[in-house]
């Protein structure tokens, strides 16, 4: 079931390595097909060299191994979580990129200082709080989940415009329209985490981008009048 998602799922969990933001078996992307509620998913542990489609893991939207012999990814509660609260999301990445999760382990929202930031991210990337101790023995991947739709629920902030958080402690979750939308945005989040943090060491009195260029650069790729392109 579900070939030609299964096969955009395993593309872009091989993209993880290819980008480097993943080290041995960390990190993992997922896809939904929105018509069943069921969920492709890397399965849990398994090095990206070896991975095949047969591998992964089918799951609905409780959790429910529908289709996979394998155990499915240990943050697919995370995953599921974000699909049922983010219903324009059809694909998420979660990474261990060095320069995002430093932002993670910081604590610290990523600021929009630059246009590169803006093209894909509409103002700061947010972080969220931590997890309390027992949201972490109760449901640690649920609650990460939680936190995450709670951070944009205060911030009343559009996951469409902002397909990135920051988990603190933790590392980044990305998302997008499909798996390869989603990779992508992790790219360019490790990209801009990296840049910010040089930016800062250069400048530690460098105030955020007005709010007119981040629009201007924002729209340009994602308004209803988007221009870039050739599309
Ligand atoms: O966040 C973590 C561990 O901190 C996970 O991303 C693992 O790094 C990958 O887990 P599996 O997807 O292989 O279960």
């Amino acid at each position: 079931m579900l070939e030609s998602l299964k096969q955009d799922v395993l593309e872009a969990n091989l993209q993880l390595t290819k980008h480097r933001l993943v080290t041995f078996t960390w990190g993992n992307v997922s896809g939904i097909d929105r018509e069943h509620d069921l969920v492709v998913i890397k399965p849990s542990g398994v090095p990206y060299k070896e991975l095949k489609i047969n591998d992964l893991v089918v799951v609905d939207l409780e959790g429910t191994v529908v289709e996979g012999t394998l155990r499915p990814s240990s943050d697919t509660p995370t995953h599921l979580a974000l699909y049922r609260a983010f219903t324009n999301v059809d694909a998420i990445v979660h990474t261990h990129s060095p320069w995002a999760t430093s932002w993670a382990q910081a604590g610290r929202p990523i600021p929009a200082l630059g246009t590169t930031h803006a093209d894909y991210f509409y103002g700061e990337v947010p972080c969220t709080r931590p997890l309390t101790k027992e949201e972490i023995h109760r449901a640690y991947e649920v609650e990460t989940g939680n936190v995450i739709i709670e951070a944009f629920e205060i911030g009343g902030i559009d996951p469409l415009s902002m397909p990135g958080v920051l988990v603190y402690g933790h590392a980044p979750f990305c998302w997008g329209k499909d798996a390869n939308e989603a990779v992508h945005n992790a790219v360019v989040l490790e990209e801009i985490a990296k840049i910010a943090l040089h930016t800062l060491q250069l400048n530690p009195k460098i105030e955020p981008i007005d709010q007119f260029l981040l629009d201007k650069h924002y729209l340009r790729k994602h308004g209803t009048n988007a221009y870039y392109g050739q599309n």
